[in-house]
């Protein structure tokens, strides 16, 4: 359980300046761009996705992270399945417990799955028809984007998540009611539920109860709390798009802070590609002046460092090439 060693603000208040997209309308192309451009997140409204569906899940998970933790135990095979308090294998820890697993396998035999989940029908399928919504919604958001940066064909990022071989991940999170807490003046905290980091993948795209706690950094370098909306996804630009786009979207760093009072549960849906895909600044995206900022790379090997650094390593940074000017 990390303790921040300086309390932190909880700018709960006020109006959020976390751009809102209403993905029903195609103009909305140029405030996504804008949105990945300035913030590198976002958050999506008239999306089509059904809540009963997106309850369903909810309530599955809920029934699952109250079982006792002898029946939610890791199986083999990380990083998927069940895991609490330690993130990832490097000394990363919070105040979560979690289960994390492949979105492109046959959820009916997943390897990971504790038993119980294994053999539940309801969950089987609520969490199929979750990954399958979420990707075609994922997609549609990528080709209004490659609209929007006037990208030809329209399919140049969605395609990238949308293969049988892509190498997407769905992870479930629960914060428990921390006891731990001591409530600052500014009605911030200073528990962490999951540390700061960025997303490694393409898009990641997150929906969560109703228990705030999910903090992004601004450009300025200040945090600020996302207002949670139940109703509505949360969409992070990962540290593939900013490479794709050479560095003109930023990979948002976020971190979610634990609350004393209530659950905050979490399901975040990671598209990325496929192992083989080789990932380097689009050509049209690099203006003339300007140079490729980054080394390709494949998703794989990108991914085998990602696995083996901190959370809140610039994981970008040995793909940086050094320019001289
Ligand atoms: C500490 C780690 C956990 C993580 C793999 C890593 O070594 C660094 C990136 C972490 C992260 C953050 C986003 C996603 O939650 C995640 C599944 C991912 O792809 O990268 C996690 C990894 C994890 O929990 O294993
Ligand atoms: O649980 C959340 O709200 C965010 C978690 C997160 O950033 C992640 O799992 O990568
Ligand atoms: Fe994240």
């Amino acid at each position: 359980m990390a303790v921040l060693s300086k309390p932190v603000d909880g700018p709960e208040f006020g109006l959020s300046p976390i751009p809102v997209i209403d993905i029903s309308d195609p103009e909305s192309k140029n405030a996504l761009v804008k949105a990945c451009e300035e913030f590198g997140f976002f958050k999506v409204i008239n999306h089509g996705v059904s809540s009963e569906l997106v309850s369903v899940l909810e309530h599955e998970a809920v029934e699952f992270f109250s079982l006792p933790t002898s029946l939610k135990t890791q199986v083999e095979g990380y990083p998927f399945g069940y895991g609490n308090t330690e993130i990832g294998r490097n000394g990363d820890v919070g105040w979560v417990e979690y289960l994390l697993m492949n979105a492109n396998l046959d959820f009916s035999s997943h390897p990971f799955l504790p038993g119980h989940l294994k053999n539940s029908e309801t969950f089987r399928n609520a969490l199929l028809g979750y990954t399958t919504l979420v990707r075609k919604m994922t997609c549609d958001v990528l080709e209004m984007i490659n609209d929007g940066l006037g990208i030809n064909p329209r399919n140049t990022f969605s395609k990238l998540v949308s293969g049988e071989n892509t190498d997407s991940i769905f992870r479930l999170n629960h914060y428990p009611p921390c006891p731990l807490i001591n409530t600052n003046t500014n009605g911030g905290n200073n528990v962490i539920g999951f540390g700061e980091h960025t997303d490694p993948q393409i898009i990641s795209v997150l929906r969560s109860n109703n228990t705030s706690g999910l903090q992004i950094n601004l450009a300025d370098g200040s945090w600020i709390s996302v207002p949670s909306d139940p109703s509505s996804f949360f969409f992070n630009v990962g540290d593939s798009l900013q490479v794709l786009t050479n560095g003109r979207f930023k990979s948002v760093k976020h971190r979610v802070l634990a609350n004393s009072m209530k659950s905050r549960v979490s399901m975040i849906y990671f598209a990325g590609p496929s192992l083989t895909q080789r990932i380097f600044p689009l050509t049209c995206l690099i203006d003339n002046e300007d140079e490729s900022l980054y080394e390709e790379f494949t998703w794989s090997e990108y991914k085998n460092a990602a696995y083996n650094s901190r959370l809140s390593d610039n994981r970008l940074q040995p793909f940086e090439r050094k320019l001289f000017r």
